[in-house]
């Protein structure tokens, strides 16, 4: 076939990384863990790519036109940009061989670090549960082309048949999305080193051509961000100059620049007014332009009007009215995601347990394929795809009139809410009354919720799950557990207790499996970062809680010691973030369902005599939207959403909440709209940065910035706690606050976890102590 600059493929952004049974999960864990050599885990990840080539063709890509995308990674694809520029941070130095390539086993140090020396700091990819890490330049950072294995990928893809589109992340999002190296001059931004980094994209083209590929999709995803693309004239400038220079690069292939997660607005000009022969709208969370763009008529233009983010079938008639709005502005135009389909499992054919009605709503990336495949035979011929059309909408009817997507008497509820049933008394009223009733030292001590999760609860879920123990016996089990926790920190003197959440084996699918109008997979496995995958439940219809969920455990819990116990839930934003959610009304109606179905677990709670209930809320930071013109919005909802699910609480009962996954700036005022009466965060790794900010934003209640990092087995000395807590203390008043580590310690062990627990409490006595001191030295 011959190449046409004009006319893009059919395709994808990007399809699962993964494996359909996380296939390169477990080879790079046998590598991780030494049981497997390099070469057989390139070899596991090579069967993989072939795979994928097959069955992509399989399901309706061409493989000689560039639809399929050669978009595989180890890790992660900004860590695989920044090993191909050479941005390898001067601590891992060591692992660039005298080749001055780096080796899978030097990539994975990188990613996952080594000893002192702290991996390549992770974050979440735009407005997804994805994480990527992030690369660190600096001044001297010498860029040079240092991996070629796009271009080894793209050479075996066609020595196997197939000719392939390699991605890779495009420059300009490369360096908005790093952060200055150690030792950068103050104000030091990563942008200002483009002119260096483009010749060595240019260098890739090159070599990407000389191996035969036709087009090369280049992400920018972070021009949809006006987080961070602040300065828009400078970015537009960076954009002008790096495809300027891209462009102009001699016997190049075609370039397709995608745009992914969001509306280009101010930048699509900017990009239609390059040389670049293609862009790939985001159609889903954007929209078709009101009117011609100067520039776009001489694009090919990639039509993402298949959501790559979620689960749903598409409404293909919607879709295929916007590809044809779209016709006009664009010299052609084509069929394809919004996103690349790593956010969503493979097939839904995985999912035989399922019932069959709700898995005809669905379509996870197999069925994507399809629905683009589709819809690209529909803009040829629309009389002959008018059954797959009627199919789909057919499939959308069903679903909107399914049994328990719409339940009247959440409705009504929901209809019937007021003011008051989002506000609690004022803080001084409650904190009186909690003062009243719990008997708590100063600087109180508690943890996050989970404790370390040993392979015997695991095994006993497991088997409980597959009906080989009864309830009887896992109900022994954990609750074999919950004493052993109980007993642990009752010895280690700590001050409000945890049950431990060992029957969770996450805190989202949890409550999942508990409520009405959720269901969960039994293979959908998604990539969270690196190796690991979540497997998100599917959120249906409307929500309700057909029984309580936590109280016999808390309450068990409680009856073992005389000290508080906290209960454990999970809240209404987080619920969402880590889900699939349905797509026929707003979020934050969603958020509201589930946050009653939480108020009645609260009183649930309350009534069994649980004091003090934590509400997690890990995720609050990640559904914040791209464009600062969305946040207010947002935050209403979601901040909203929290109140109503704990403002039921008696002015008596002490609320708290938990916030991990740092960059709390942007979002302060929206913790302090929570209204807790305990907010616990993230903060040992960044030695307490955020805990100015927070006091100067004149939060007055209660606070625990973490003083034990538990992202690492490091046991931190009673030292070193104890000076994180002296420098928590010196902004916040004593009265309000509390010490704990920074998150759960289910990924921890419990050698570890004691001792790190231990040295937390002697910290917090030698404060304590002091403090007495102090105040009586005063008087
Ligand atoms: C990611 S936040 C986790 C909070 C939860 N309560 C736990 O301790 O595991
Ligand atoms: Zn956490």
């Amino acid at each position: 076939m011959t190449h046409d600059a004009t006319r893009l493929p059919t395709t994808i952004l990007g399809y699962p990384r993964i494996g359909p049974r996380r296939e390169l999960k477990k080879a790079l864990e046998a590598l991780w863990a030494g049981r497997a050599s390099v070469e057989e885990t390139e070899a596991a990840a090579a069967e993989l790519r072939a795979r994928t080539r097959r069955r992509l063709n399989a399901l309706g890509l061409p493989a000689h036109d560039a639809s399929i995308p050669s978009a595989s990674s180890y890790y992660d694809q900004v860590l695989d940009a920044a090993v191909a520029v050479g941005a390898v941070p001067a601590r891992f130095a060591d692992v660039v061989g005298a080749d001055g390539r780096v080796d899978l086993q030097g990539y994975s140090t990188i990613a996952r670090g080594r000893g002192e020396d702290a991996p390549l700091e992770m974050t979440k990819w735009f407005d997804s549960n994805y994480h990527y890490l992030v690369p660190e330049i600096g001044p001297d950072t010498a860029f040079r082309l240092a991996d070629d294995r796009a271009v080894r990928e793209f050479a075996e893809g066609l020595a196997d048949g197939f000719l392939t589109r390699p991605v890779l992340v495009g420059p300009v999002t490369f360096l908005l999305l790093s952060k200055p190296a150690d030792g950068a001059p103050a104000g030091f931004a990563p942008l200002s080193r483009l002119a260096d980094l483009v010749p060595v994209y240019a260098e890739l083209l090159r070599a990407l051509a000389a191996a035969g590929a036709t087009w090369v999709q280049l992400d920018e995803p972070a021009l949809v961000s006006d987080v961070l693309t602040a300065d828009t004239a400078a970015v537009a400038a960076a954009v002008r100059q790096a495809y300027g220079a891209l462009t102009a690069v001699e016997g190049r292939p075609s370039l397709l620049v995608a745009a992914p997660y969001g509306d280009l607005g101010e930048f699509l000009p900017v990009l239609a007014g390059t040389d670049v022969e293609a862009l790939a709208l985001d159609l889903v969370r954007g929209a078709v332009p009101a009117g011609p763009v100067p520039g776009l008529e001489t694009k090919a233009v990639l039509g993402g009007v298949v959501d790559g983010h979620n689960v749903w079938r598409a409404d293909l008639a919607a879709a295929l009215a916007k590809l044809e709005a779209l016709r006009p502005l664009a010299r052609s135009v084509a069929a394809g995601t919004s996103t690349s389909l790593l956010h969503v499992p493979h097939d839904t054919a995985d999912e035989p347990q399922l019932p069959e009605r709700l898995r005809g709503w669905l379509a996870f990336a197999d069925q994507k394929v399809a629905e683009v495949v589709a819809l690209a035979a529909a803009l040829e011929d629309p009389a002959g795809a008018a059954g797959a059309l009627q199919a789909s909408a057919q499939a959308r009817r069903d679903r909107l009139g399914a049994e328990g997507v719409v339940v009247p008497a959440v409705r009504e509820r929901l209809g019937g809410l007021s003011a008051a049933d989002f506000a609690r008394s004022d803080y001084a009223v409650r904190r009186a009354a909690q003062d009243g009733v719990l008997d708590l030292p100063p600087l109180p001590t508690t943890t996050i919720g989970s404790f370390p999760q040993t392979a015997e609860i695991r095994r006993a879920r497991a088997a409980w799950a597959k009906g080989e123990l009864p309830d009887d016996g896992y109900t022994a089990a954990m609750r074999a557990e919950i004493d052993r926790v109980i007993a642990l920190q009752e010895e280690l003197g700590l001050d409000v207790l945890v049950h431990g959440e060992p029957e969770r084996n996450d805190m989202v699918q949890y409550f999942a499996e508990l409520l009405d109008g959720f269901a969960v997979t039994a293979n959908g496995w998604v990539q969270s970062y690196g190796s690991r995958c979540v497997r998100p439940p599917i959120l249906w219809g409307d929500v309700t809680r057909p029984a309580p969920m936590t109280v016999d455990w808390s309450t068990y819990a409680a009856s073992r010691t005389a000290k508080p116990v906290k209960g454990m839930l999970t809240g209404p934003v987080t619920i969402l973030a880590w889900s699939f959610v349905r797509d026929d009304q707003p979020l934050g109606d969603t958020a509201r369902q589930v946050a009653l179905a939480l108020r009645d677990e609260i009183a649930d709670l309350e009534a069994a005599g649980i004091g003090i209930i934590q509400v997690d809320e890990p995720a609050l930071r990640e559904l914040l939207p791209l464009k600062a013109a969305d946040q207010p919005a947002y935050l209403d909802w979601s901040v909203g959403s929290f109140r109503l699910a704990t403002s039921g609480a008696a002015d008596t009962t002490q609320v708290h909440t938990h916030l991990c996954y740092s960059e709390f700036g942007e979002v302060i005022g929206a913790i302090d709209g929570l209204d807790a009466d305990v907010t616990s965060i993230e903060a040992a790794r960044s030695r307490m940065e955020v805990v100015p900010e927070i006091a100067a934003a004149g939060f007055a209640r209660g606070i625990g910035p973490g003083v034990y990092d538990i992202h690492s087995p490091r046991v931190p000395s009673a030292e070193e706690v104890e000076e994180l807590v002296r420098l928590a203390a010196a902004s916040i008043p004593e009265r309000n606050l509390w010490i704990n580590p920074d998150c759960g310690l289910k990924t921890r062990g419990y050698a570890e976890t004691e001792a790190s627990l231990r040295n937390l409490i002697a910290a917090t006595r030698a404060v304590r102590a002091s403090r007495v001191q102090e105040g009586a030295a005063a008087h």
